[in-house]
């Protein structure tokens, strides 16, 4: 990342705080990134404002971050219900559908957005795409059962074609492992494909446990650029 994407990060998330985060709210934390600059604006924010926040965290990493940076740390056991969710994404397209996942945290980011009044998305413009399949090249995230892995990259090849890579850890031998103990499978696609359906075909697979496609989710999505402006996307 380079300092001018930094500053894109920093912008976007800066700006998607301050319009939308509100005393007393329960706060979905996602993962990566940009998800630091919101939470390090919310503590910001929280000094002169007293807040008064519970966080709830998509990965170990957000969860870290929120007590990190003096915030109230919550669980869905205590806050089932969450106000918003800001997270980062992978890429976003025109109807601000997304692939996230690039961090290995999809599946608690999606039920902690799927929880929430409202999701919203704080990226560099590099992440900014009409269609989904774009830009982003490494692929579908798909989080599977660590048994299941091999029958179902090879279901996943013959059904929708393309390359199922087990994603694997650079600093350990051997596969990511994610919070939840499971595998990552990185699906390069062929070209554009109809995404509810392929989602729900996905899901179908014995063994699929989440995805990394994030469907009429996003409430807004937020743009930073190196010039520090932000474009915001709503539906
Ligand atoms: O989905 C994610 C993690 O699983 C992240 O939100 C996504 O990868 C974006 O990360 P970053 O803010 O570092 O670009």
């Amino acid at each position: 990342m380079t300092d001018r994407d930094q500053i894109g990060k920093i912008a976007a998330a800066t700006q998607a705080v301050n319009e939308n985060v509100k005393a007393g709210q329960i706060v979905g934390i996602g993962s990566g990134s940009t998800i630091v600059f919101a939470v390090k604006r919310i503590a910001e924010r929280n000094k002169t404002e007293n807040l008064n926040l519970i966080c709830i965290p998509t990965s170990f990493q957000a969860r870290q971050l929120i007590q990190d940076n003096g915030l109230i740390l919550g669980s869905l056991e205590t806050n089932p219900e969450i106000d918003i969710a800001i997270d980062g994404a992978d890429e976003v397209d025109g109807d601000i559908n997304l692939i996230k996942g690039g961090g290995g945290c999809l599946m608690q980011e999606k039920i902690i957005a799927s929880c929430a009044k409202e999701l919203f998305i704080i990226a560099d413009n590099r992440k900014d795409s009409t269609t989904l399949g774009t830009t982003w090249t490494k692929g579908v995230p798909i989080e599977v059962l660590p048994m299941a892995y091999r029958p179902v990259q090879l279901k996943i090849e013959q059904i929708f074609g393309g390359e199922a890579k087990l994603r694997m850890a650079s600093n350990k031998a051997g596969p990511v492992v994610t919070d939840n103990g499971n595998f990552l499978i990185d699906w390069i696609f062929d070209g554009v494909q109809d995404w509810h359906q392929v989602d729900s075909q996905l899901k179908g697979i014995p063994g699929v446990i989440e995805t990394g496609l994030f469907l009429n989710m996003t409430k807004a999505a937020y743009f930073g650029s190196p010039d520090g402006k932000v474009i915001v996307r709503t539906k």
